[in-house]
């Protein structure tokens, strides 16, 4: 027997899938509000093919308020089975990532999405609102461990593998569930047929988890002093006691918004609302991301530095010119104030290295303009400045930029210690040079960004449930290939920032 064409029964997963929100029509049934396709599905297909069918269209409908999903399939013709070899079980590989009801028969989901209540709204509380582009969005807050956050969890868990590189679904039965914070995006739209009602659309959602903080202790100056320095053995573990005040790190673990809903500046503002919201939280001692992907970097470290730079003690920050160089060539501990940067890091409960990063873009833009680096590729031999001809910088303007180069050189070094610790001293000082002018090509771009940014938001209103500040700021692609870290601990290296 011969062999099946196999091209002629393959088709490429990250075509073959359309998810789609629906909402009820005005004559009967559902009507599409949105239709997208995923970014990866190598994780569940291999080499992104699907085999077995011909014409093949894997429909998958989320009614857009409750996120309730249905599985469809249409095909022109599928694959008998052959030899062992037969179609692949479309059901059974989906089943793995959305919930039983996505697999009822297409009539019940429509009649469940007709059925959608007028009052429905989503799980939690509201935690803030505001407007976008002329629509109102809400961010609903919930714990793993209320019921209908978990069911509304578990029906869009399947965004996870098909638009995070390497992103993980959550346990949602895991024995800590209510460690997980669930923070859900909607835009309130009017309905077609009754334009004076708004419904919920689902925009995307984030995922954070606390980690809890347990320090060796130190003793106290007086009894009530030192609430963050809690030790497990301090702990009476016979008392009742809240274990939600205790001390913690906060981390976001996954954050999405759908394709429809991107490149409009709704994950900057998305983002500063939860940045917001444990910065006011009391027990959060610092807020950390999961491994985040060049365009989360982006649009976290825009909004990072427009937050920090609403502080005046943060704008305080500089680089103190009048400290003198060893010959030995130590480098300085304080060529900025370290004591005060450290403050403002508490306080803004930064991780050290998103952190310090942030603090080098600012004091690079603060850098006078003849050495100040800008938008140019470093691999292509330009100077500084671009193929422009740059103002002459004066012997202290040098200086200044050499001291920011420092601070920059030993924090990069510090990071990559392990790899560059395995080259040659000239190859190190070579790869040193060329990592820093790589991160000061990377902080141009953002800063060119950041500079560029025309600020909606201060004209369209917005209310939140805690004192209302924001740190919005939108995003972009990422060039360095250098380390990454598990933010708070000491990195490893992994494609991504410097
Ligand atoms: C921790 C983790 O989970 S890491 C994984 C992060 N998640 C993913 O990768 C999943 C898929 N991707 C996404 O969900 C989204 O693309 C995100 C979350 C990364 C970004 O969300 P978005 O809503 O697209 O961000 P936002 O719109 O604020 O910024 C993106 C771009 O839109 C631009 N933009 C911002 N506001 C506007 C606006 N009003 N109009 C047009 N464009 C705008 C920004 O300048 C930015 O441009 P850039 O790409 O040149 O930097």
């Amino acid at each position: 027997m011969s062999e099946p064409e196999t091209d002629a029964w393959s088709a490429p997963s990250n075509e073959a899938i359309v998810l789609s929100l629906v909402a009820p029509a005005a004559a009967g049934g559902v009507k599409p509000i949105a239709s997208f396709k995923p970014k990866y599905t190598y994780t569940i297909f291999d080499d992104e093919q699907i085999f077995g069918y011909q014409d093949l269209r894997v429909n998958i409908q989320f009614n857009a308020s409750d996120m309730r999903p249905h599985f469809g399939l249409n095909y022109s013709k599928k694959f008998k089975p052959t030899g062992g070899t037969e179609a692949t079980n479309l059901k059974e590989v989906f089943s793995e990532y959305l919930p039983e009801v996505a697999f009822q028969k297409q009539k019940e989901f429509t009649a469940a999405v007709e059925r959608t209540r007028a009052d429905w709204t989503p799980p939690g509380k509201l935690a803030a609102t505001f407007t976008k582009g002329g629509i109102a969005h809400e961010v609903w807050k919930g714990n793993l461990a209320d019921p209908a956050v978990k069911q509304l969890l578990n029906r869009i868990q399947v965004f996870v593998p098909l638009y995070i590189e390497g992103g993980t679904c959550i346990d949602v039965d895991e024995p800590e569930s209510d460690r997980w914070t669930v923070f859900f995006l909607y835009q309130k739209r009017p309905v077609a047929h009754e334009p004076e009602r708004l419904s919920y659309v689902f925009v995307g959602y984030s995922t954070v988890y606390r980690f809890f903080l347990f320090h060796i202790p130190t003793p106290p100056a007086s009894p009530s002093e030192n609430k963050s320095d809690v030790s497990v053995d301090q702990l009476d573990f016979n008392q009742e006691f809240d274990l939600s005040s205790l001390p913690c790190r906060t981390r976001i673990s996954q954050f999405i918004v759908l394709p429809r809903f991107q490149q409009k500046g709704i994950g900057s503002k998305f983002y500063s609302i939860l940045f917001q919201e444990y910065l006011n939280h009391t027990s959060t001692v610092e807020i950390t991301v999961e491994d985040p992907n060049e365009a989360f970097d982006d649009m976290r470290d825009l909004a990072d530095l427009q937050f920090l730079r609403q502080l005046p003690e943060f704008n305080a920050l500089h680089i103190d010119t009048a400290i003198k160089l060893d010959k030995d060539g130590i480098v300085p501990r304080n060529i900025f104030d370290k004591a005060a940067a450290e403050a403002v890091r508490r306080k803004a409960k930064i991780a050290p290295r998103q952190f310090y990063r942030v603090l080098e873009m600012h004091l690079m833009s603060r850098l006078p303009e003849p050495v100040r680096p800008g938008i140019v590729d470093p691999e292509a031999g330009e100077n500084r400045k671009g193929k422009g001809v740059a103002a002459k910088p004066t012997k202290e303007q040098e200086y200044e930029y050499k001291l920011w180069q420092l601070i920059a050189k030993k924090r990069v070094y510090r990071h990559n210690k392990e790899l560059l610790g395995q080259l040659e001293v000239p190859e190190r000082i070579a790869k040193l040079e060329e990592t820093v002018a790589n991160v000061a090509f990377d902080y141009a771009r953002l800063l060119d960004k950041a500079a560029r940014r025309v600020d909606e938001e201060d004209e369209e209103n917005e209310t939140s449930d805690g004192d209302a500040v924001e740190a919005g700021s939108k995003s972009g692609k990422r060039k360095a290939d250098e380390a990454a870290e598990v933010e708070g601990e000491e990195p490893a290296i992994k494609k991504r920032k410097a």
